[in-house]
């Protein structure tokens, strides 16, 4: 089939490259003229395990990117719409870059002959496809939906560090469309993945991806306050869990206490639906409550550390971790960026390191030092917070020996300081 992808990023590059893998003719659509040039030169606009490999392998064969909207439609049957849907200034969802893209692509169907399939990828409140996205595309075209073009809602799941995986090998694809045609047609392009379809309408296929993000945010802050609870009782709360998450009911997976989540998708997306229930009248007790526990663990790793250094003013504090995962160069919503800032405020020096994400962070806190090893990091440190749960952080050892003092909080759960040779003053936000 042949498919154009609206937005480059994390999303639209990932399923272009994918759907490119899948045998479909793909163009990339992005206002980012960089990014069009990335692509069209077989490389990664962003950093993924195995994307880069995917463009160098179909660009300029299966595989184009353009900034030209008519282009684009005139040469495919489906338009994905992959732009971001970030938080707005009361926390709801800001619909202004899907809606601009709309309006192009409404354009552009307008100028073409035949159907169109119109799909929603981005993340996007119940009922923005049919009462947001449908309109607009109906005012830019001139044409009628349901008739001659088709509407569908088919949400991502792909997680960030692991996304061409995911898309390749996902649990669930969900379309919900308008009308029986759009819903196969996107149904169709996914043929050869071996997976639960579920075929709904937009706005059940909308919910179901606030739903998931949700409930596994849920999870987190669930785990963060038994965390926080065990902790004040010198319990294990890891040996909770591992129990706790033996039930099938109940799962391990998303029981990590640490810092707290980050990202693109966790913290905006429970906002959305929060700023959605809201806008009802209703309010979401327990989803207000998930993002209160997420705003104050990472402030708990600053409390911890001052109450073994006394005070935090003029001290050196070493922040390893800036992404807001492993795996990853996105800062998008990182744990660390509170952390940082209230740092700052109390007037700490700060060193920090990540395999990745410094440059991205930089734009953020142009006034910290970034070191290039953890070791140039630690190295007269008086204090060292770990706030990703990168894999390298697990084998430091020796490198805490160039600290002032040794004291180590850790958000991830990531050291073992018994089988350390370095002594260090080790603590465990949440154990
Ligand atoms: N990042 C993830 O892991 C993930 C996973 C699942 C779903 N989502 C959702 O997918 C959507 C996209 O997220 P992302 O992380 O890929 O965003 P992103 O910011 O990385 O990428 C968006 C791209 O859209 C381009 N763009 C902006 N305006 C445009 C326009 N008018 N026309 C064409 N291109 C335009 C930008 O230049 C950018 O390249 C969001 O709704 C997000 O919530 C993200
Ligand atoms: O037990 C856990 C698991 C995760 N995290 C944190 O949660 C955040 C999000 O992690 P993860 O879900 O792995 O990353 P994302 O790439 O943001 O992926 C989520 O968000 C995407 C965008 O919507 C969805 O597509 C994915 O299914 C969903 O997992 C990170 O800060 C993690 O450190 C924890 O604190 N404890």
């Amino acid at each position: 089939m042949k498919v154009s992808i609206i937005g480059s990023g994390y999303v639209g590059s990932v399923s272009a490259a994918c759907f490119a893998e899948l045998g479909h003719e793909v163009i990339c659509i992005d206002v980012d003229e960089e990014k069009v040039k990335m692509i069209n030169a077989g490389k990664a606009p962003i950093w993924e395990e195995g994307l880069d490999g995917l463009l160098q392998k179909h660009s300029q064969k299966t595989l184009i990117a353009t900034s030209d909207y008519e282009y684009a439609v005139a040469n495919s049957d489906l338009s994905f719409i992959c732009v971001g849907t970030p938080s707005g200034e009361d926390g709801g969802i800001d619909l202004s870059i899907v809606k601009a893209a709309s309006a192009s692509l409404g354009a552009a169907i307008g100028k073409k002959e035949g159907y169109h399939v119109v799909v929603v990828k981005s993340t996007v409140v119940p009922e923005t496809t049919e009462k947001v996205v449908l309109p607009i595309v109906e005012e830019f075209s001139g044409k009628k939906a349901g008739r001659d073009f088709g509407v569908a809602m088919n949400p991502e799941f792909l997680r960030e560090g692991k996304a061409v995986y995911d898309f390749m090998h996902p649990d669930k694809i969900v379309v919900g469309a308008i009308d029986e045609r759009s819903g196969f047609a996107v149904a169709e392009l996914y043929r050869g993945l071996d997976c639960t379809v579920t075929r709904t309408n937009p706005r059940t296929a909308e919910m179901i991806k606030y739903v998931n993000n949700s409930f596994l945010a849920t999870k987190i802050s669930f785990a963060n306050e038994v965390g926080n609870i065990c902790k004040q009782l010198g319990i294990d709360t890891y040996e909770v869990m591992d129990a706790v998450g033996t039930d099938f009911r109940i799962e391990r997976r998303f029981l990590n206490c640490g810092a707290g989540f980050g990202g693109s998708c966790f913290p905006k997306d429970v906002r959305a639906l929060i700023g959605k229930a809201k806008g009802m009248g209703y309010e979401p007790q327990l989803l207000d409550s998930v993002v209160a526990v997420n705003e104050r663990q990472p402030l708990r790793m600053v409390e911890l550390l001052q109450r073994k250094l006394g005070h935090i003013n003029g001290k050196r504090i070493a922040v390893l971790g800036l992404a807001f995962k492993n795996d990853t160069d996105d800062i998008r919503e990182s744990r660390s960026i509170p952390v940082i800032a209230e740092l700052l405020r109390l007037e700490a020096i700060v060193t920090a390191y990540d395999p990745m994400a410094a440059g991205n962070m930089k734009r953020i806190f142009g006034n910290i030092t970034y070191c290039s090893t953890s070791s140039e990091a630690l190295s007269g440190a008086d204090g060292c917070l770990v706030m990703t749960e990168w894999e390298e952080f697990g084998k430091l050892d020796r490198e805490f020996e160039g600290m002032k003092e040794k004291i180590v909080i850790d958000g991830r759960h990531l050291l073992k300081p018994e089988k350390l040779t370095a002594r260090i003053d080790y603590e465990g936000i949440c154990w």
